[in-house]
């Protein structure tokens, strides 16, 4: 009896559901948002067997790349990237690109350079496969809370650049942003730059503020650009300029950003 009462009360829920989802925009957020993570996750373990052929090796973020390019398609978004004529060939340089939310991946998988590999905060080495994932794919890792070492790996990874043919990806704000604006900068990314003397090249992401909002809970489909603006040299600069090279680059990305989500 209890059995039959327990099915009866699962398949009224599961019969609910699509309900649920029709006529609740939060319910529909959720689901959006944990299918979006579930997603990456099943990818993630498809990815981990093809990147072991290589081991830790930055050509695997092809793999990662190729793998994530669909799921803009699952949710509507259509993305249209201008200026990809800016990234410098064949030579190192550091990205930097303003951080909204979790969905940037799908931006930045739409342009990511060949030998790119992102700068990432340390927890994500520990979100199972996908973390992984992205230590077979080279992906930095930085631990926030320790300044000290955060710098050491970024002063490793100026050497990595040279000695291995190797751009970074860095998102300056140093956590999401759902302002509708961008944070200061942090200048890691330049002293990097400076450090490497290679050249900064910033991209900017169009606000989703029309198509997704994580405080009203909205994500429908829509539209973004991608915008690669032109590459600021680093050749002859030391320290001491990295502050005038941060806000210089933060200001042209603003403007940008306040022009493309207009
Ligand atoms: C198929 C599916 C598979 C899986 C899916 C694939 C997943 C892809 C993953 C993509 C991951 C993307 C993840 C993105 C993130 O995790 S963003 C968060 C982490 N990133 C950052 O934080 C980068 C930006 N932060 C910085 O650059 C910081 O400066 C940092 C180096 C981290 C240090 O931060 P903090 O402790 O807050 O200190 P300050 O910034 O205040 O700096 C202190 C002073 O040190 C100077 N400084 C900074 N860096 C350097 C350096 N490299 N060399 C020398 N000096 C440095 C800085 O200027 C400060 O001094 P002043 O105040 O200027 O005098
Ligand atoms: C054994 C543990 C299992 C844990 C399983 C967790 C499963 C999670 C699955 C998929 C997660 C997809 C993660 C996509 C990565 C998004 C990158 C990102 O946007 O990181 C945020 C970082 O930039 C800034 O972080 P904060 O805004 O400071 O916070």
């Amino acid at each position: 009896m209890e059995v039959t009462v327990g099915t009866a009360a699962l398949a009224l829920a599961l019969l609910l559901l699509p309900v649920l989802y029709e006529r609740s925009g939060s319910f529909r957020f959720f689901c959006k948002m944990g299918f979006y993570n579930g997603w990456i996750l099943v990818l993630a373990l498809v990815a981990i067997p093809l990147c072991a052929l290589r081991g830790r090796d930055v050509e695997n973020m092809k793999i990662i790349r190729g793998l994530m390019q669909h799921v803009k398609h699952l949710y509507g978004i259509r993305m249209a990237v201008r200026g990809a004529q800016h990234f410098p060939p064949r030579q190192p340089y550091v990205v930097v690109s303003n951080h909204q939310s979790s969905l940037d991946l799908l931006g930045m998988m739409e342009v990511l350079p060949d030998r790119c590999v992102p700068i990432a905060k340390r927890e994500l080495l520990y979100m199972g496969a996908v973390g992984v994932a992205c230590w077979l794919g080279g992906i930095i890792f930085i631990d926030r809370k320790r300044t000290h070492d955060a710098i050491s790996v970024m002063a490793e990874a100026a050497h990595t650049m040279l000695s291995q043919d190797v751009r970074v990806w860095v998102f300056p704000e140093g956590t999401r942003n759902h302002s509708g604006s961008m944070l200061p900068f942090k200048r890691g990314a330049f002293h990097l730059a400076v450090q490497a003397q290679v050249p900064v090249v910033p991209i900017v992401i169009s606000s989703y503020q029309h198509f997704y909002s994580k405080q009203e809970r909205r994500f429908t489909a829509g539209q973004c650009v991608i915008q690669v603006l032109p590459p600021l040299p680093t050749r002859g600069l030391g320290p001491a300029d990295v502050p005038a090279l941060t806000e210089r680059v933060r200001a042209a990305m603003l403007e940008a950003f306040e022009a493309l989500s207009a």
